[in-house]
């Protein structure tokens, strides 16, 4: 086809990204946008392209919905090694990818990767004891920022107005994406929901936001090992140890072509 893009779809238990290897194309938000639009492009929480970057398997940029970019996304990364797998005939173990912020590593698990969430940063850096509206909050960066809120009933959560009071306070310089914790019976379980920062709505998962919740259930409450994350997109773990894991389920969509 004739002035079109080739492109692959991802999704990392629902937050789903359309990945772009080593596009020609320049990455405008305008472009962004378009392409991600759920009515009149492919439809995505994102874009991620994949370049080279010597001494990695690739790097690896995302794009959020709304055509700005960020430092790092998790459930991203997961389907981006899956993709670089695929690519190359399942040849290693574990990947080294590149993101704005650092460089990851992406391990090969059963039937999925784990991302060793190796830049953790700025834990409880803001002054939150203003927030009064939920019992608990804390605040760390995984990459991206996060705010998350324990809260004793996640679904009856108003979750767009409701984020947007803290997705933009003036605490967070660069903004935060924010998420809702609810503490299940079974053990070292929790639901969550998160509201993503550049797709301006909640997301079916977001796993730096993940790691941030499991981060804060071991502060709060001293949870560690196996963390286990429900979410609209299904169940994650995340480990928290020495280092910290984070790991969940990667579907290829649809590869198909874009009329530019
Ligand atoms: N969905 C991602 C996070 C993507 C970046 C985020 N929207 C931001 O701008 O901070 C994840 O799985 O971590």
């Amino acid at each position: 086809m004739k002035n079109s893009l080739k492109f692959t779809k991802f999704s990392g238990n629902g937050n789903d990204f359309i990945i772009l290897d080593h596009p020609t194309v320049e990455m405008t938000p305008a472009f962004v946008k378009k392409m991600c639009d759920r009515h009149f492009g492919v439809g995505a929480d994102g874009i991620l392209t994949l370049t080279e970057f010597a001494g990695t398997d690739g790097e690896m940029r995302i794009f959020n919905a709304d055509g700005g970019e960020a430092e790092m996304c998790g459930n991203g990364l997961r389907c981006l090694a899956t993709y670089i797998d695929q690519k190359l005939n399942h040849a290693k173990n574990a990947y080294r990818i590149k993101t704005m912020n650092a460089t990851y590593e992406v391990i090969r698990q059963e039937n999925a990767f784990a991302i060793e969430m190796s830049e953790i940063k700025d834990k409880n850096l803001y002054d939150l004891s203003h927030f009064h509206e939920f019992d608990r909050s804390f605040f760390i960066n995984t990459g991206v920022p996060h705010l998350v809120f324990l809260v004793k009933d996640a679904k009856a959560i108003d979750i767009k107005p409701t984020a947007a009071r803290y997705r933009y306070h003036s605490t967070f310089p660069n903004g935060t994406n924010v998420s809702f914790v609810e503490i299940q019976k079974d053990y070292q379980t929790a639901y969550v929901r998160t509201y993503e920062r550049g797709v301006e709505d909640e997301t079916h998962s977001c796993g730096t936001g993940l790691t941030a919740t499991a981060l804060a259930l071991n502060y709060w409450n001293g949870w560690k090992e196996m963390i286990t994350l429900k979410t609209l997109g299904g169940t994650q773990r995340v480990l928290v140890g020495d280092k910290v894991f984070y790991s969940g389920e990667v579907k290829h969509c649809f590869s198909g072509e874009y009329s530019l």
